[in-house]
């Protein structure tokens, strides 16, 4: 079942883990250490083991960026807007330089407001990609629609052009606007699709239907499958399956049960092998060309409930990256 070859991939093939230990997107502790658990839990040499090179060279800690960022009042309702625009700019350019280089880059978060250095740095590669979100949460409240402040829950309305560093919904005097490196970053809504939404905000779910995003929640799962919803998905946003795809993957799309150590948990989630399944089945397109893993935190429950989560986001990676069951 594996492709022959990556599309958008040369042999030989290499994965650049790049790891964020990122949480100014929200406001729970303990999700900047996903990534270092990710990796210790020997992720790498896992890669390694499925045939890929693999390029690691340590964790993106930001160090100057939060130093600049001491004082980061909120603007509107955002929290930390600057703290989390420079960190996001700071990772498209590592992503893209990545991808420039015919790697594909692997994201480790973090929280998922990290997606909007992800996908930018795709975009700057591939301008045609597609993304497949795949989270409990549709991440796509603007500044206006935002009930929480939390950045982690709007990446998809800067991707989208929704929102802009023109209407943070509060007076900007900074000299750079935060976010306006995205101004010119724009992934139409047409080439979004979600799967596994069960925790959609009002908001959120007006922009869904008003915009006719390719949107797959639990229902549908539980309807049509998740074989068949993946296809579904995958008609909607790339129907000649030509397209390069970047595949987002917030752990908590998973149930609880499967994947506990997460900041924003939502009982009646995909199962471990719902999860696996789409992991393996965009990567047997061929067409994948980068993979974020998001909002593991290992603060969040018991030492168990965070093995299992560090051990089931390793191998989501894995079935993304080509391991088959046979
Ligand atoms: N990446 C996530 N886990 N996002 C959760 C977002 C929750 C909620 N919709 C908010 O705007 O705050
Ligand atoms: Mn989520
Ligand atoms: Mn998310």
């Amino acid at each position: 079942m594996s492709p022959q070859s990556l599309k958008f991939i040369p042999e030989p093939r290499t994965v650049a883990i790049v790891g964020c230990p990122f949480s100014g997107g929200q406001h729970r502790l303990g999700v900047d250490e996903g990534p270092i658990h990710l990796v210790n839990a020997g992720l790498g040499q896992q890669l390694k083991d499925l045939g890929w090179q693999v390029e690691f060279d340590g964790h993106h800690q930001f160090e100057d960026i939060s130093a600049a960022c001491q004082s980061d009042p909120p603007i509107g309702k955002l929290k930390n807007p600057r703290l989390v625009s420079n960190v996001t700019e700071a990772v498209a350019k590592v992503v893209g330089g990545h991808a420039a280089k015919g790697q594909l880059p692997l994201t480790l978060g973090g929280d998922h407001s990290l997606a909007m250095g992800t996908i930018a740095g795709t975009l700057s590669k591939h301008p045609d990609a597609v993304v497949i979100w795949i989270d409990a949460h549709a991440d796509i409240n603007t500044p206006e629609s935002t009930d929480s402040g939390n950045i982690h829950g709007m990446p998809l309305a800067f991707l989208t052009s929704l929102a802009s560093s023109g209407n943070l919904g509060g007076v900007v005097t900074d000299e750079v606007r935060p976010f306006s490196w995205l101004d010119k970053i724009h992934l139409p809504t047409s080439r979004l699709a979600y799967i596994g939404l069960r925790d959609v905000d009002a908001g959120e779910k007006a922009v869904l239907r008003e915009h006719n995003i390719a949107a797959y929640s639990m229902h549908e799962v539980d309807r049509y499958g998740i074989g068949k919803v993946v296809e579904m998905a995958l008609d909607r946003v790339n129907p000649g399956r030509r397209a390069p795809v970047h595949l987002s993957f917030d752990v908590d799309a998973l149930d609880p049960t499967v994947a506990p150590s997460t900041g924003t948990p939502v009982r009646g989630g995909l199962t471990f092998r719902e999860g696996h399944y789409i992991c393996e089945r965009l990567f047997e397109t061929g067409l994948v060309v980068a993979v974020d893993l998001m909002e593991v935190n290992p603060s969040l429950k018991d030492a168990e409930s965070v093995e299992q989560t560090v051990a089931v986001g390793c191998s989501l990676v894995r079935a993304a990256l080509g391991e088959t069951l046979l």
